[in-house]
């Protein structure tokens, strides 16, 4: 299982609180997605004071480590300010890094990202950046002082799965030590098991599992996904090739007639 910032967690799922249709619906969904991290929005805890406090209760019965996040940030003050926030209320040196750099495509912005997990490195924070597939700017992150990058799948909510297959391999491949969770776009349980396919460690996903139909089901779909493709990544996968190749042996076949 993988480790981050020293710390072992119990899953590769790392699943978002926001959207779903009842606090019922997302216990159940946690319950059987098995998630080794729950990520919360401040903005969202903060949004009323008595249902706050009740919904941060709930997320504390999951017993999970909890991963605040700075999502809706759209500059390196709110998101800087937002942290120090989180930290207080959910007491963990932990923060899933957003600064959003658009407002339509949730595209991250690459020069505050930066700017932003220095600030936040230098305050004693252990900054999870929520990236693109780009390399010289997964480079930049780890130079800032973070130690895991969060590459995202496809823009935030789109459920699309993994846009850029050739960019993420190619990111894997240039830090091969580093962990890396792919965050944001996943839609299906096989985008999930593609993302291990490739060899990155864990997943984080939201909407999927909140807007499904069935969001427990959803969940348990995502974390089956999730260990079917880490055991083909371990599994040494074939190389895909062009040229057919017969499957069934040809030699010592009976001469009929
Ligand atoms: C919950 C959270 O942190 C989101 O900002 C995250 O990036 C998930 O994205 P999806 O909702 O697309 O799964």
């Amino acid at each position: 299982m993988p480790e981050f910032y020293g710390t072992h967690v119990a899953s590769r799922l790392m699943l978002g609180t926001a959207q779903y249709p009842s606090p019922r619906v997302l216990e159940d969904a946690f319950r059987r997605s098995g998630a080794g991290i729950a990520t919360v929005s401040l903005r969202r805890e903060a949004g009323g004071e008595g249902a706050g406090t009740a919904f941060w209760e709930m997320i504390r019965a999951l017993g999970l480590p909890v991963l605040p996040n700075t999502a809706g940030c759209h500059s390196v003050r709110e998101a800087v300010t937002t942290a120090h926030m989180a930290r207080e209320l959910f007491d963990t040196d932990w923060i899933k890094l957003e600064v959003i750099g658009h407002a339509d495509t949730l595209q991250p912005d690459p020069f505050g990202l930066v700017e932003a997990a220095r600030i936040l490195t230098e305050d004693g924070f252990r900054v999870f950046p929520y990236t693109t597939e780009d390399g010289v700017l997964g480079g930049r992150l780890l130079e800032a002082g973070c130690e895991v990058l969060m590459p995202w799948g496809a823009p935030i909510g789109t459920g699309r799965g993994l846009n850029n297959v050739y960019g993420l391999r190619t990111l894997r491949a240039q830090f091969p030590d580093v962990p890396m969770v792919i965050d944001a776009g996943l839609g299906l349980p096989s985008h999930a098991a593609q993302a291990m396919e490739l060899g990155f460690d864990a997943v984080l996903l939201n909407t999927a599992v909140a807007r499904a139909g069935d969001p427990a089901a959803m969940a348990e779909g995502f974390a089956r996904a999730l260990e079917a493709g880490r055991l083909a990544r371990e599994a040494d996968p074939m190389e895909p090739r062009d040229m057919a190749a017969p499957s069934t042996p040809v030699l010592g076949l009976a001469v009929l007639g």
